[in-house]
């Protein structure tokens, strides 16, 4: 198992980074991987920094795909580059971990928003031949969480983070599943950390509501527990189940998706009915924090969320979940749809 070597929450860090890089003996030439927007939001200031210490080149990507890693890996050949920054959301940061794993160099994480738990994950999730993909990498070697940088994001990226902690509730019940119908291996340790992180969001709901710096630290100490939930597993399987697969669906077929996290908490309301836990507590604490919990509220259509039930099993038949081999029919997809309020 291979986790961070340092892990930073506090204030004002962007110029920390060069810290951390010299005691980490980092080298000198870095690479900045930022997209369009967290360039202007901290990616520049954390780049003005770096380049008083390290040679420092930068790249701007635009989504988690085989495409953006191949063209850092390029990069990072083309300038001999011996270590990554990403500075960015969920996506920036899985390119950065799959490129900085092939190329066998370190990376550090550097998040601006508190929406999903690859922050200190081992695993990229990577959109390839159109589904996203989960592949095993390297975790960051350092965590580097900003809480004012973090803080500038809207409120829903942090109810988003909510929803992707509370999925490990149902992403654990489809893992003993797996582990009791397919032998598939299951580490007791890693399930307990990763729900330990989700009761923490229900019990701190009241707290992380209110949006201020508390509850950025709340939530992201979940996302960072639960990212070593996965790495101590070796696979996102402590924190992606079913409810997931729900979302990668959706990501497929709905005109405009919403956050990872955003679909991941729906998608908890309805696998939790189907596995028989009590949905109502998941809906309940994702109301309270102001996370969508409808599909109105999501702003996808219905339909799309019918359909993505349906076809959610054949997303990664490897990974065994309450959906089974052959998935929900029609009838049980509106059936749970509707009895959870979803539709
Ligand atoms: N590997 C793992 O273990 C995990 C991976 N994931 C993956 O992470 C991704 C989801 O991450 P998420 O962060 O929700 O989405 P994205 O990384 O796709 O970012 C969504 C948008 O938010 C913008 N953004 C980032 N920070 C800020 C900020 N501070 N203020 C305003 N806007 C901001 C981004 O800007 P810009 O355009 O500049 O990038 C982007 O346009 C998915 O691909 C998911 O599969 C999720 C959980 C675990
Ligand atoms: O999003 C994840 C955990 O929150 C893990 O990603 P995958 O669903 O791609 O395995
Ligand atoms: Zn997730």
């Amino acid at each position: 198992m291979q986790l961070p070597r340092e892990v930073l929450l506090g204030e004002n860090l962007k110029g920390e980074v060069v810290n951390v890089a010299k005691r980490l003996s980092l080298g000198e030439r870095a690479l900045i991987l930022y997209g369009p927007k967290t360039k202007e939001i901290a990616g520049k200031d954390v780049e003005k920094n770096l380049k008083e210490a390290f040679e420092v080149s930068s790249l701007i990507v635009r989504d988690a795909t085989m495409g953006e890693v191949e063209r850092t890996l390029d990069k990072i050949r083309d300038e001999n580059v011996n270590w990554l920054i990403a500075v960015g959301g969920g996506s920036i940061i899985d390119v950065a971990k799959l490129a900085s794993f092939k190329a066998s160099i370190p990376f550090i994480s550097f998040p601006t928003t508190a929406s999903h738990d690859g922050i200190a994950s081992a695993n990229a999730s990577i959109k390839d031949l159109g589904a996203k993909t989960s592949i095993k990498a390297i975790p960051p070697i350092a965590v580097i969480a900003d809480v004012e940088v973090i803080k500038t994001a809207p409120y829903r990226y942090l109810a988003a983070g909510v929803g992707d902690i509370i999925s490990n509730f149902t992403a654990v019940k489809d893992w003993q599943l797996a582990h009791r119908i397919r032998g598939e291996y299951y580490s007791e340790y890693a399930a307990s950390l990763s729900l330990m992180s989700a009761k923490m969001v229900i019990r701190n709901a009241d707290i992380i509501r209110l949006g201020n710096e508390d509850s950025v630290r709340k939530v992201i100490k979940g996302l960072i527990s639960s990212g070593v939930a996965m790495s101590i597993a070796g696979s996102s399987r402590p924190a992606s189940g079913a409810e997931h697969l729900f979302s990668h669906a959706l990501d497929i077929i709905a005109p405009k998706p919403a956050l990872h996290g955003e679909q991941c908490g729906v998608g908890t309301i309805i696998v939790a009915y189907l596995h028989g836990l009590r949905w109502e507590k998941i809906r309940e604490t994702l109301k309270k924090v102001g996370a969508p919990t409808n599909a109105y509220e999501l702003g996808i259509d219905p339909e799309y969320i019918i359909e993505a039930l349906t076809i959610a099993h054949t997303i990664r038949p490897e990974r065994y979940t309450i959906f089974g081999k052959d998935g929900l029919t029609r009838e049980a997809a509106e059936k749970a749809a509707k009895i959870t309020g979803v539709i």
